[in-house]
């Protein structure tokens, strides 16, 4: 089993680069975790107050659940990974049954700033695009998809994303065995990746 972390700011691109690294995988080698599924159960708390959360904190991940997974994956047990709605701010209650296989992928943009899970990972990515770059398709895609308004993704920049950037996401770059930029579409970037996942698992086998 390959584990691969891959981490970096948010609007850098993560989804995208597992996509395309997964796009020629067979679907069965390998399984996907997004760290977003680890935002802590916040069902206590009214709606109103889940919106005041810094979801840019490492205090916002549920870090112990995610290694617990992380170790049934490597003990070869499957696991109930949870759905989280960006929309509520919450977990959906429902789950997805993830299954241990031979390359693991976990996502996120605070995936490299815990140092137990940092150790589990065999290769550690850092996907790097410019601040305004990460803004414009933050802003774009939150607008899109996860129910925002301008008003709404510009505040909680300034607020939360861009502090805790520049002191929690940013700082791990020195982890990162590879940093990819992605200001543009990087595909040499995911063909050297795809390239090197090839070369350890058949290491491994
Ligand atoms: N290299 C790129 N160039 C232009 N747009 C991109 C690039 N990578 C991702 N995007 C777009 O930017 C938005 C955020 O990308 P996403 O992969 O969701 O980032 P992340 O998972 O890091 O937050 C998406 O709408 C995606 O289509
Ligand atoms: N309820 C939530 C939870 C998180 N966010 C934001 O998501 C970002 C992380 O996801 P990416 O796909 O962009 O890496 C993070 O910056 C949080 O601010 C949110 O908006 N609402």
């Amino acid at each position: 089993m390959l584990i691969i972390g891959i981490a970096g700011g948010t609007g850098c691109g993560k989804t995208t680069v597992v996509d395309q690294i997964v796009s020629e995988l067979p679907e069965d080698e390998v399984c996907i975790i997004s760290q977003d599924s680890y935002y802590h159960d916040t069902s206590h708390l009214t709606l109103d107050e889940r919106t005041k959360i810094n979801f840019d904190h490492p205090q916002a991940i549920d870090f112990e659940l995610l290694v617990s997974h992380l170790k049934e994956l490597r003990a070869g047990n499957s696991f109930e990974q949870p759905v989280y709605s960006f929309i509520e701010h919450n977990r959906t209650g429902e789950t997805i049954t993830t299954y241990p296989k031979k390359v693991i992928i976990v996502e996120g943009i605070l995936i490299l700033s815990d140092p137990v899970i940092r150790d589990m990972f065999d290769i550690k990515i850092f996907v790097h695009a410019d601040s305004d770059e990460r803004l414009i398709r933050r802003l774009k895609r939150d607008i899109a998809t996860r129910g925002r308004d301008l008003e709404e993704v510009l505040n909680r920049y300034q607020t939360t994303l861009k502090p805790m950037h520049q002191q929690f996401i940013e700082p791990t770059k020195e982890y990162a065995d590879i940093i990819i930029p992605t200001n543009k579409y990087n595909t040499v970037a995911v063909e050297v990746i795809r390239s090197i996942i090839d070369h350890k698992i058949r290491l491994k086998e």
